[in-house]
């Protein structure tokens, strides 16, 4: 505490003169970087003596800040912004009241400080060198950030007065009438005058509104709102005790007051710690959370990392920009405008902000890329140990992440980057707008380059240039964002020349999806910002993935199997795989996670779906007989033991999987029973969610006959690939952008609950490292397959028998297939048969799948289209056909031939004979979850990986 009290009152007045003095310099010395922002030289006028005085002060105040600069992270900031001088003069004032109030020093000059200083402040004179050396750093290393730096003034001043206010009343409420001496022993003149008022009401209701005010200003300098404070203190306690810097940086500890513009660096960061209401399936959280699981406020299927650097993020309004940047102020804009037309400035010529200059071909090393995130560690994905141990005791090792390797490291900027953004803003120059590029951010496949107008200048200019900017950078798949989302700029997308893969190990080995162990976690792929996406498809709940052929779709079901396979057991996930491709997923074949052969006919896959239904009614019977909303829920309580089947029921209660459904073409199976496949979609889709049973539907043909209006309602996560018409976009997004896309890869994410689609370069997952997950995965299970999938309901029994009438019901056949009408009384009338045949020649077509059933007075659906009808007329017929065109070619349907010929007499192997074998041979469906049946409740429990 100050103890000195040897103040003369001249030496008060001379000091109150010679801080005003100071304080006109100060703000001279602002006003004259104000004026070089707007490239006035004031030192033109000036006399040679004081230039010169002037050119030794910057020098050295730049040399001090040089090395103020130097410590901790190395900060550059913009020449131009820098505010050495001001700082320089509040570092020297510091040394000086430091020298005058800590060291005690004493003589003419160091009596007229303390007399100024302490007589001002009291004892918090001691603490103002702290305070301006706090502020001269600040200043120094971050000049960019005005509105930072304003804020910690405001906070020290506040502080320095809230502190005045209390040693005031600390130090007995000295009043006028006892002396200078006193006031400067306790809270000096500004003190009384502060605290004086309220002191005189209650001591003690001065100290509290003092102590709360020192308190709000303490928050007002670290930048802390209210709610953060406990994440503050836990970290600052963790930083006291030796942890790493980056890790309490990452759990919330601002340093922003000291080190603001290195924000924008990517800190490494270790997983963090769990919350309450996250990763909610990890067993012991289970264990320990007794509360139900249900659903949470604001649910989103994209997994991010909170804490890393991404400009997309919604945020303030003030856009962020790249380190080193300053976005140019209203009024800086506005007097370059101003320059520009009185002529004082060259057209397109910028200074507020450093730019590429018109026509340059050089450096463009001025505008800035933005920070990428860093190639995640190599580290191995954390093992999950408590998951391994299936049920029947058998022991399961997740494939280790080392399967899946590293992709080649992502660049920053390239040369092409630099090359579009001399394009970019020559154009911009050519059309006289009066917009400049700010910075850009570098994806795999696309850069977005920003761009930001000057007052005044609209939006449409830019946009309307769009045929332009594509003639300039040579591309013809550009794509204007305006603006872009959180961001008051216009991005462009353009094309990277240099495409980057994104190799799926690393997507999950980023922070995005190490934060959770849940099991239906997928690696999407990066963002146009770098960042790696990461998505839950139990919370998409289902997922529409179009584009054309080529453009990625079955790469992107590739990396969404193989990340199920890397990250979860079949006690957890179990899949069916619908591909009527019969190329795409046969890798996975045999893996314990399926819980039928991959599906090939599309006829069986129907059937598939409607087991699904099935599936899914059973499941919510037992959440309602149980009591439950939720399977996790259900299953949580299950293995806490706390469900238990009813009196006399032998039926072991198991957790159930997730079950996830993937059909590989959804065009295929709405050819073949487009109303039987929309209802299943629509009923699974409107209900399976809580049950646990998640619908990924992929098509290369999104038109509204396939992805029906029904459908689409339904599934409320899309996932782009590049598609050949704006229509076809349409149909998937509801609007336009998806036919810009690229192909291989580039796609738009429409997650669940987002407006507005992210960009992301899908993941890529070889073939050599699925071979090997799926040999880890088959090593350690086999796949034991229910039978009742593919079990169709009884349907209405048809007379099959054709007997004499092949030749009419081939001309039936090609009539209404070429109609494309399922009319009985146009079979009549053309075919000139009675009412009773053609009736009958009706329902010999619907047991052949050429139309659907009947529905009344109103015409059949035809399901077979014009293309295929050689193949369905040799069907008919009994010719031979080729194995992949034929109906019913599938080796799950060969495999049941024999007891289809069983128990059938006529000869025509189509697939409703198959399919009636099958329901013969075959228990239903039903008879599976019966409580007291013992083989039924074996069955019914049977997904849970036994
Ligand atoms: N994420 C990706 N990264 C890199 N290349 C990719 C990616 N996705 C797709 N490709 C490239 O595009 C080619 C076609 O991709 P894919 O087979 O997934 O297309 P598709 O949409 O499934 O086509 P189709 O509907 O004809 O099967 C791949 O062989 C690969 O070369």
């Amino acid at each position: 505490m100050a103890t000195r009290t040897s103040p003369a009152k001249k030496g008060t007045q001379q000091s109150r003169g010679k801080n005003s003095g100071s304080a006109s310099r100060s703000t001279a010395g602002r006003g004259a970087a104000k004026t070089k922002a707007l490239n006035v030289q004031p030192e033109d006028h000036l006399p040679l003596p004081l230039r010169m005085i002037r050119g030794a002060w910057m020098g050295t105040a730049h040399i001090v800040a040089a090395g103020i600069r130097k410590l901790g992270p190395d900060v550059h900031p913009d020449k131009d912004l820098r505010r050495d001088g001001t700082g320089f003069f509040m570092l020297l004032l510091a040394v000086v009241i430091a020298a005058v109030e800590w060291w005690a020093l004493t003589g003419g000059f160091a009596d007229v400080v303390h007399a100024v200083v302490g007589g001002t402040f009291g004892w918090m004179a001691l603490l103002l060198p702290v305070f301006l050396l706090i502020f001269t750093v600040r200043l120094m290393r971050s000049p960019e950030d005005a509105r930072g730096n304003n804020r910690i003034a405001i906070g020290l001043t506040l502080m320095t007065l809230s502190g005045t206010a209390l040693a005031h009343v600390i130090g007995g409420e000295p009043g006028l009438a006892d002396g200078l001496d006193a006031l400067w022993a306790a809270g000096g003149m500004v003190g009384f005058l502060i605290s004086s008022p309220l002191a005189t009401i209650n001591m003690w209701l001065a100290v509290a509104v003092y102590s709360l005010l020192a308190f709000v200003s303490l928050l007002i300098v670290t930048a802390t709102p209210f709610r953060h404070i406990p994440a503050r203190l836990r970290a600052l306690y963790e930083g006291l005790m030796g942890q790493d810097l980056n890790e309490v940086a990452a759990n919330g500890h601002d340093q922003s007051y000291l080190y603001e513009s290195d924000r924008s660096e990517p800190k490494a960061k270790k997983p963090r710690k769990r919350r309450f209401g996250r990763d909610k399936h990890a067993p012991e959280d289970e264990e320990q959370d007794e509360g139900y699981y249900g659903d949470e406020a604001f649910e989103t299927p994209v997994i991010e990392d909170e804490d890393a650097p991404r400009v997309a993020a919604p945020g303030p309004a003030a856009p962020k920009v790249p380190p080193g940047v300053r976005r140019p102020t209203q009024s800086e804009l506005a007097a370059e405008k101003l320059k520009r037309d009185q002529g004082l400035m060259p057209e397109g010529a910028t200074e507020a902000l450093p730019v590429v200059p018109p026509a340059s071909t050089g450096s463009v090393a001025a505008v800035p890329a933005n920070p990428v995130q860093p190639q995640p560690p190599a580290t191995p994905i954390p093992q999950r140990t408590e998951q391994l141990q299936l049920s029947g005791d058998v022991a399961y090792t997740l494939p280790p992440s080392d399967y899946l390797p590293a992709g080649p490291p992502s660049k920053e900027r390239s040369e092409a980057n630099d090359s579009v953004v001399a394009a970019l803003t020559q154009t911009l120059d050519q059309f006289k707008v009066e917009a400049r590029v700010t910075g850009f951010s570098r994806g795999p496949t696309v850069t977005r380059y920003e761009i930001a107008l000057s007052p005044g200048t609209k939006v449409e200019r830019v946009t309307a240039l769009s045929k332009n900017i594509s003639y300039a950078v040579a591309s013809s798949d550009v794509r204007i964002l305006s603006p872009i989302p959180g961001k008051s700029a216009i991005g462009i997308e353009i094309p990277n020349t240099d495409r980057e893969t994104v190799s799926l190990g690393d997507v999950l080995r980023s922070n995005n999806a190490r934060k959770t162990d849940h099991p239906m976690v997928m690696g999407v792929g990066k963002d146009v910002e770098g960042g790696y996406v990461v998505a839950n498809l139990a919370k998409m709940p289902h997922l529409l993935v179009a584009g054309a052929t080529g453009a990625g779709k079955s790469a992107f079901v590739n990396s969404m199997v193989t990340s199920i396979l890397m990250r979860s057991t079949p006690d957890e996930v179990r899949m069916v795989m619908v591909d009527p491709k019969r190329v795409e997923l046969t890798a996975y074949e045999g893996v314990p996670h399926l819980i039928t052969p991959i599906i090939t006919n599309p006829k069986k896959a129907a059937e598939a779906l409607q087991w699904v239904v099935r599936e899914m009614d059973t499941r919510y019977d037992d959440l309602a007989n149980f009591g439950y909303k939720h399977i996790d829920d259900f299953n949580k309580a299950v293995r806490n033991g706390k469900v238990i089947p009813p009196e006399g029921s032998k039926r072991i209660v198991k957790p159930y999987p997730y079950l996830l459904v993937i059909v590989d073409e959804l065009a295929d199976l709405m050819m073949v029973a487009p109303r039987d496949v929309e209802d299943s979609i629509v009923r699974i889709t409107q209900l399976a969610r809580a049950a646990g049973i998640h619908l990924v539907l992929a098509t290369q043909r999104p038109s509204v006959d396939v992805v029906t209006g029904l459908i689409k309602a339904n599934v409320p996560s899309r996932m782009a690939f590049a598609t050949s018409s704006v229509t076809d976009s349409r149909v998937v997004l509801d609007q336009p952008g998806a036919e810009k896309l690229i192909g291989q890869g580039d796609a738009l994410f429409l997650p669940m609950g987002a407006n507005k689609p992210m960009r992301v370069q899908g993941a890529w997952v070889s073939e050599t490292e699925i071979h090997k997950v799926v040999e880890h995965v088959k090593g350690q299970l086999q796949a034991v397959y229910r039978e009742d999938v593919a079990v169709e309901a009884p349907k209405k029994q048809i007379d099959d028998d054709i007997g004499d009438d092949l030749e009419v019901l081939l001309q039936a056949t090609e009539l209404v297939v070429t109609t494309q009408f399922g009319s009985t009384s146009m079979l009549q009338r053309k075919l000139r048969v009675g009412f009773a045949k053609a009736g009958r020649l009706m329902d010999l077509l619907e047991s052949r799948g050429v139309v659907g059933p009947s529905e009344g007075s109103k015409a059949r659906d035809v399901l077979v289209k014009p293309d295929d009808l050689a193949v369905t007329l040799a069907a008919i017929r009994g010719d031979d056909v080729p194995a992949a065109a034929a109906p019913g070619a599938d080796p799950m349907t060969d495999a049941l031939a024999d007891n289809a010929n069983a128990n059938h007499n006529f000869d025509q192997d189509g697939p409703e004979d198959l399919v009636q074998a099958d329901l013969d041979a075959r228990p239903q469906a039903t008879e599976y979850y019966d409580d007291d049946d013992d083989q039924g409740s074996e069955d019914a429990w049977s997904l849970t990986g036994r």
